[in-house]
């Protein structure tokens, strides 16, 4: 979309859509988004027809129109056939024409409509099901709002393209072609003069027009960094008073301002040296055009239709040909868009919901883990070593704790179960299987996770709860909730299950969503479980009600417990204390507890020591 954002009043001031250079190989990757018409071809076929019926019915407006000023003035019209053709009958053929335009014109539209906004729909669903799929690595190392966007305005430039640009294109590019031929039929001597004459003041016109352009997009700029300031000091309004820099930030944003204003006061340097040559140059251009064609009608060179017919062609031809202008950039935008939306759609997916499923399928699995020799390197920052030679097993509903100081790879350890990442190295081996057996949506079924912070989606708390097994009934919820120590507090809302959380709801207390978070485990019954402790404390008796549901979720199931607080993980199968990346010892907690150099001993007595 254009923006013309010459001045600082803010409209419009954002990031202008990408464009890319025109090229053919450009143009051909650009073109690969016509796939998505493809559905629709039928009806897209029907829309090019009736686009051509219709731009031919408004090409042969002008040529009706000189007939008409020809017959009035004394040139009587004939058919082929030698009869005389009167005014009223021009004047009626003229009238059906025009009905018959706005006939075809609105089916055009009524079916472009349709092309458009299912073709859109399509892209959208299809880059949403990419996004999803992806690999987690892939949202590491792309912002969210640049996936966002990717979603939203390309998908609308594109949108813009199928409704508007595309027969926009096609009506001018005929216009054009049509207008040249019928010009040089009614007058070459005339036509040749005008083609002479406009082209070159069209040229130098658009060359003008891109840089006003440039000129926009830096006050644009600028005018966005003065915003960014304004931003920055509300929200640490604090600071800067803290800092007592009431003064020096007013200093900065004016002169943020002034610069915005010279930027502004350029660009519309510009746009008033353009607006005096598009009125020397253009209508100067039409009186020399006119003076040409006044002296062929004296001549009797032309008639006063045909100059009728031609100045209206001229006007068809020169709107065109501005218009092709604008479209040049919107063509631009386009292949910018497709090119990032296509680039999206080529990444490659996690072999997930792939049917039918690949490799093995298990009904219900053991819990046998064992990792060996792994080691990772987050593809983000693949120079530092993260996790080394993690070697353990734990035996099928065994419970296993992992910890260490912050930063130490517990996380990690436990995220490369659910394979979100490639191992560097080593394997891991679920139910005596390396994990990449199987099949990763039916892995993934059988390992449940309570992270640390539970992200509730905003929604009733029947649906947050359900999100562990979608097809669960309302029983199921209930008795999930039960065992969750979670129905105490739902059953006290007044809607009960129907409450609604998130944003626009009611806002559950750090224990309750924890609470949320384990029912929703124990619908999804996984084999496998991880749990990672909250950091922030939570009061006792929330603790408690935890803690409980916790342990009635890890019955009869392989846990591994990152724990942040030593006290809950005392009855654990065996604990992992990992340093640096590596397990620097393992043990039950009493083995671990009198080793007095070891670190669990002396992590212990700093907690110990802490409360
Ligand atoms: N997504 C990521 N991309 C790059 N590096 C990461 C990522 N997540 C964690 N790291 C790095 O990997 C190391 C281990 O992090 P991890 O979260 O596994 O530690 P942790 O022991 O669970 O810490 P905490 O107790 O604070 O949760 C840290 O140095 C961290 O900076």
């Amino acid at each position: 979309m254009a923006r013309s954002g010459l001045n600082t009043s803010g409209n419009g001031a954002g990031p202008e859509p990408e464009k890319k250079k025109l090229t053919k190989e450009n143009f051909q990757q650009g073109l690969r988004i016509f796939r998505f018409t493809l559905p629709y071809r039928g009806k897209l076929f029907l829309s090019i027809v009736l686009l051509t019926l219709s731009s031919a019915t408004t090409m042969a407006f002008p040529w009706i129109i000189g007939k008409l000023a020809d017959t009035a003035s004394g040139h009587p019209v004939r058919l082929p056939n030698g009869t005389l053709v009167t005014i009223n009958q021009i004047a009626i053929g003229f009238a059906v024409l025009i009905l018959v335009q706005g006939l075809i014109s609105f089916a055009r539209i009524w079916f472009l409509t349709q092309v458009s906004e299912f073709t859109v729909r399509d892209i959208r669903q299809a880059l949403y099901r990419k996004f999803v799929t992806l690999p987690i690595p892939y949202f590491e190392s792309n912002r969210v709002g640049n996936i966002t966007s990717r979603i939203t305005s390309d998908v609308s430039v594109i949108q813009d393209t199928f409704s508007i640009t595309l027969a926009e294109l096609f009506r001018q590019v005929m216009t054009l072609l049509v207008g040249v031929v019928v010009i040089m039929v009614v007058s070459v001597k005339l036509s040749l003069f005008m083609l002479l004459t406009f082209p070159p003041i069209v040229l130098v016109a658009m060359v003008f027009g891109r840089k006003i352009r440039t000129l926009a997009r830096t006050t644009q700029d600028e005018l966005a960094k003065t915003n960014v300031i304004v931003e920055e000091t509300l929200q640490g309004i604090s600071s800067v008073k803290a800092f007592t820099n009431e003064d020096f930030e007013t200093g900065r944003y004016t002169s943020s301002l002034t610069r915005t204003v010279q930027a502004a006061l350029k660009s519309n340097l510009y746009r008033g040296g353009f607006v005096s040559f598009v009125i020397i140059g253009l209508f100067g251009g039409i009186v020399l055009v006119l003076w040409r064609a006044a002296t062929l009608v004296q001549s009797g060179q032309m008639t006063i239709g045909d100059l009728t017919q031609f100045a209206l062609y001229t006007i068809f031809i020169g709107a065109s040909v501005a218009g092709l202008g604008e479209l040049y950039g919107k063509v631009q935008s386009t292949l910018g868009a497709s090119e990032r939306i296509l680039e999206i759609l080529d990444e490659t997916s996690e072999p997930t919901h792939i049917m039918p499923p690949v490799g093995l399928v298990p009904t219900r699995l053991q819990g046998h883990i064992e990792y060996r020799n792994v080691a990772f390197r987050y593809p983000t920052r693949p120079d530092l070593p993260v996790l080394r030679n993690i070697s353990f097993h734990i035996a099928a509903g065994e419970k296993i704790a992992l910890v260490g100081p912050s930063g130490a790879g517990k996380s990690t350890i436990a995220s490369l179960l659910m394979q979100f990442y490639e191992l560097s190295g080593g394997e891991i081996l679920i139910d005596g299987q390396p994990q990449q057996r199987y099949d990763l949506t039916a892995l993934r079924r059988h390992i449940g996770i309570v992270p640390q912070e539970t992200l509730l989606f905003g929604g009733t708390i029947r649906e947050n709860i359900a999100y562990g097994n979608v097809l669960a009934t309302d029983e199921q919820i209930v008795a999930a909730a039960q065992q969750a120590n979670a129905w105490q507090f739902i059953s006290a809302f007044p809607e009960g299950l129907d409450t609604v959380v998130g944003d626009r709801g009611v806002k559950l207390s750090g224990g309750q969503r924890q609470r949320v978070a384990i029912a929703r485990a124990i619908l999804k019954n996984p084999a496998i479980l991880i749990l990672d402790e909250a950091t922030s404390a939570l009061d006792s008796e929330s603790e408690k009600l935890v803690q409980g549901a916790m342990d009635e979720l890890m019955q009869h199931r392989t846990s591994i417990i990152i724990a942040h607080r030593l006290s809950t993980i005392r009855k654990v199968d065996k604990i992992l204390v990992i340093d640096g990346g590596r397990i620097v010892e393992q043990g039950t907690h009493d083995e671990l507890a009198h080793n007095d150099n070891g670190l669990y001993a002396n992590l212990l007595k700093l907690q110990f020591e802490l409360s």
